[in-house]
C-alpha cells in the first residue's frame, strides 16, 4: 500500500529564505527576544569569566603562598563568587525567558497553522490525509524550536560575547586572542558548514522516513481489524519494521556526524589551549604578562569555546528542522480550492428566500478525472423538499459539495436566494445549509459536546426536543451519564446507527432553511426509520430539504417530487 509522504520539493525555498521566515515567526516578540539574549549572554560571559579568574585567582594565591606574601584575598573571592551567582542565576532566568518564547512562537504558530487548515478542508487537504496533517500540526512544529534555542541564539550569544573575550585576550597576549578567535571560527563556521553539507540529504531522507512511518503506523492503527481480518497485518509489520531500520540507519548516521563534530570542538579547543600556553610562556619570559595572568590567558582560551560548543551538532540538525519549516509552511501557504470572496454578500437569513437554482454546473476532481457532475440542472424553491436519487458514483456527495462551497465548481452556475454562490463566503454559505452526511464524525466529547457544535447557545428544552425527534431520548437514558457521557474517539460508545441520528439531532439544532439528508435511514431498522421519518417531517416543516438516497422506499413521504441523478445530471 504505496503512502504519501513529503515531496522533496517542499525543501525547495532556500535554506536561507527558510530560516529567515522562522526567525520572523519571533518578530512579534521582540522584547523578550532581547532579554532572552542577553540572560544568554550574561551567562555565557560570567561562565568563561569565572574560568579565567579562578585561574587568575589560584596561581596568583599560590604565588603568594609560596614567595610568603601577603594578599588581598577577599575581593577577588567576592568576584568570583558573584560570577558563579551570575552565570547559576542567569543560565536558570535564560533557560526560562528562552523556552517560554519558544512555547509561546509554537502555540501561536499552531493556532495560525490550524486557522488557515480549515479552510482547506476538505478538497485541500484530503490528498494529505489526517496522519500526515496531524504530523505536520505537531511534530513538525514541535522541531522548529530547535532554529531558535540551538542555533539562532548560540550564533546571536556567541557574537556578542566572543569578541568581548578576544578584546580581553588581546590586552593580555595579542597573538593568543587572534588565534583564539580563529579557533572559534573555524568550530562555529567551517566546521558546522561541512557538517551540515554532509548530513544533508540524510537529514531529508530522516524526516521523509519519519512522517511515512508516522502514517503507516496509524494507519495499521486505524486499520487494525481489517488486517486481523484479512491476515495483511505481517506484512505492514514488516513494511513498519523496514521504515523503522531506515530510521535507524540515517539516525546513526547524523549521530556519528554529530559525534565527529563533538571530537573536533574538543581538539580544536584543546590546540588552542596548548598553543595558547606556548604564546603565553614567550610572553611571560619576556615579562609581557605575570605568571597569574598566564594561567588567565590560558584559561580564558579554553573557555571560550563554552560558548560555541553546541553549534556544530546544532548546526548539523538544522537541515532536518528547516524541512520541517518547509512541510509547514507549504500548509500556510496553501490556497483554498474555493477562495472566498473579497467581500461576502450578507444572507437575509429568511428561510422564505432560500431559493436554490443550479444550471449546467460541471465539477470534476482534476482535470485528468471524469466528469463527477456534468450539466447539472435543479430548481429547488423554499421550502420544497426533494429527494434525488441515484446509484453509487452517480454525484450525489458531488453536489453537496458544491452546495456547500466544499468543491469549486468548473462551469455552470449555482444560485443562492437570487445570488451567485461564489459571491458569498463559505462560512455565509454553510450557515444556511445543515448536512447530514453518510459518514458522520462523532468528536472525542460528550454528547451534550457534539450537540451544541451547531449551536452553542442551545437551550435545553430545544436539545431534549431534537433528541426526542431524532428518536435519541431513549439511547440518551441507557448512557451512564446521560447527555455528559464522554462517547470516545470517533464516538465508539455509539452505534453507527445511533451516531446517524446524533447527526440529525446536530443538523435539527442548527436550524437552518436549507437541510440535506444522505442516507438518514440508513442503519436504522424499519421501525426506527418510520419513527425518525415522522420526526424529521414534523421538524423540518417549512424548510427545503434534498433527502439524497440510493433507494426511496419507505421515505417518498418526507419529500414533495423525486429526481433521478446518473452520470453527474439529473435525468428526469
Ligand atoms: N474527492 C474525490 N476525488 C476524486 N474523485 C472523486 C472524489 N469524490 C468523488 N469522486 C469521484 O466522483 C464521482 C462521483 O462520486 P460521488 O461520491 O459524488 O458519488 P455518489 O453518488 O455520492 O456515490 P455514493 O452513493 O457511492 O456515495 C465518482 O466517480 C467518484 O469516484
Amino acid at each position: 500500500m504505496p503512502l504519501r509522504t513529503v515531496p522533496s520539493a517542499a525543501v525547495a525555498p532556500s535554506s536561507w529564505a527558510l530560516f529567515r521566515r522562522l526567525l520572523g515567526l519571533f518578530r512579534p516578540y521582540r522584547a523578550r527576544m532581547a532579554l532572552g539574549v542577553l540572560l544568554s549572554t550574561l551567562a555565557t560571559l560570567a561562565g568563561i569569566g569565572l574560568m579565567g579568574l579562578s585561574g587568575w585567582f589560584l596561581a596568583s594565591m599560590g604565588l603568594a603562598g609560596v614567595a610568603g606574601a601577603s594578599m588581598d584575598y577577599f575581593t577577588p573571592a567576592a568576584i568570583i563568587r558573584g560570577a558563579a551567582i551570575v552565570r547559576t542565576a542567569g543560565r536558570y532566568a535564560e533557560r526560562l525567558v528562552n523556552h517560554d518564547l519558544t512555547l509561546r512562537v509554537l502555540s501561536s504558530l499552531r493556532v495560525h497553522l490550524f486557522a488557515r487548515l480549515l479552510p482547506l478542508a476538505p478538497a485541500g487537504t484530503a490528498f494529505l490525509g489526517h496522519t500526515e496533517l496531524f504530523s505536520r500540526l505537531r511534530a513538525d512544529v514541535d522541531r522548529l524550536e530547535h532554529a531558535y534555542l540551538a542555533v539562532f541564539l548560540p550564533i546571536l550569544v556567541a557574537l556578542i560575547a566572543l569578541p568581548l573575550v578576544t578584546v580581553v585576550l588581546a590586552c593580555y597576549v595579542w597573538p593568543v586572542a587572534v588565534l583564539g578567535a580563529l579557533a572559534v571560527l573555524l568550530v562555529a563556521v567551517a566546521l558546522p558548514w561541512w557538517l551540515a553539507r554532509c548530513g544533508v540529504a540524510t537529514s531529508i531522507a530522516m524526516v521523509e522516513t519519519e512522517a511515512t512511518l508516522r502514517a503507516l503506523t496509524s494507519d495499521a492503527l486505524l486499520g487494525a481489524a481489517e488486517l486481523r481480518i484479512y491476515g495483511g497485518a505481517a506484512a505492514q509489520a514488516q513494511r513498519i519494521a523496514a521504515l523503522t531500520a531506515a530510521h535507524g540507519r540515517h539516525r546513526s548516521k547524523l549521530d556519528r556526524l554529530q559525534a565527529t563534530g563533538g571530537v573536533l570542538v574538543t581538539l580544536a579547543a584543546q590546540l588552542a589551549t596548548v598553543t595558547g600556553l606556548v604564546l603565553g610562556a614567550r610572553a611571560l619570559q619576556h615579562h609581557a604578562i605575570g605568571p597569574a595572568e598566564l594561567a588567565m590567558v590560558v584559561l580564558l582560551t579554553l573557555a571560550q569555546f563554552e560558548a560555541v560548543a553546541s553549534l556544530p551538532e546544532a548546526i548539523s540538525q538544522l537541515r532536518a528542522t528547516l524541512v520541517c519549516a518547509a512541510r509547514v509552511f507549504a500548509l500556510i501557504d496553501a490556497e483554498p480550492r474555493v477562495a472566498d470572496p473579497a467581500a461576502s454578500t450578507a444572507f437575509a437569513t429568511s428561510a422564505a428566500r432560500a431559493d436554490l437554482r443550479l444550471r449546467d454546473v460541471h465539477l470534476r476532481y482534476g482535470e485528468d478525472r471524469p466528469w463527477a457532475l456534468r450539466g447539472l440542472d435543479l430548481d429547488l424553491p423554499a421550502g420544497r423538499r426533494i429527494a434525488i436519487v441515484g446509484p453509487s458514483g452517480a454525484g450525489k456527495s458531488s453536489l453537496i459539495g458544491a452546495l456547500l462551497r466544499f468543491h469549486p465548481i468548473q462551469s455552470g452556475s449555482i444560485e443562492l436566494a437570487g445570488r451567485p454562490l461564489d459571491t458569498y463566503s463559505g462560512d455565509a454559505v454553510r450557515e444556511m445549509i445543515a448536512v447530514v452526511e453518510q459518514r458522520t464524525h462523532i468528536f472525542n466529547g460528550s454528547l451534550l459536546d457534539n450537540l451544541l457544535i451547531a449551536r452553542p447557545d442551545a437551550t435545553a428544552e430545544r436539545i431534549r426536543e431534537v433528541l426526542g425527534a431524532a428518536q435519541l431520548t431513549d439511547v440518551v437514558a441507557g448512557l451512564p451519564e446521560g447527555l455528559n457521557t464522554w462517547l470516545g474517539e470517533a464516538g465508539v460508545l455509539l452505534s453507527g446507527g445511533e451516531a446517524r441520528r446524533v447527526a440529525i439531532a446536530r443538523a435539527l439544532l442548527a436550524d437552518r432553511p436549507i437541510v440535506v439528508l444522505d442516507e438518514p435511514t440508513e442503519g436504522l431498522d424499519a421501525h426506527a426509520a418510520q419513527a425518525l421519518l415522522g420526526a424529521l417531517a414534523r421538524l423540518t416543516a417549512g424548510r427545503s430539504v434534498i433527502l439524497i438516497t440510493h433507494r426511496l422506499e419507505g421515505m417518498a413521504s418526507l419529500v414533495d417530487a423525486r429526481l433521478t441523478l446518473r452520470d453527474g445530471r439529473i435525468v428526469n
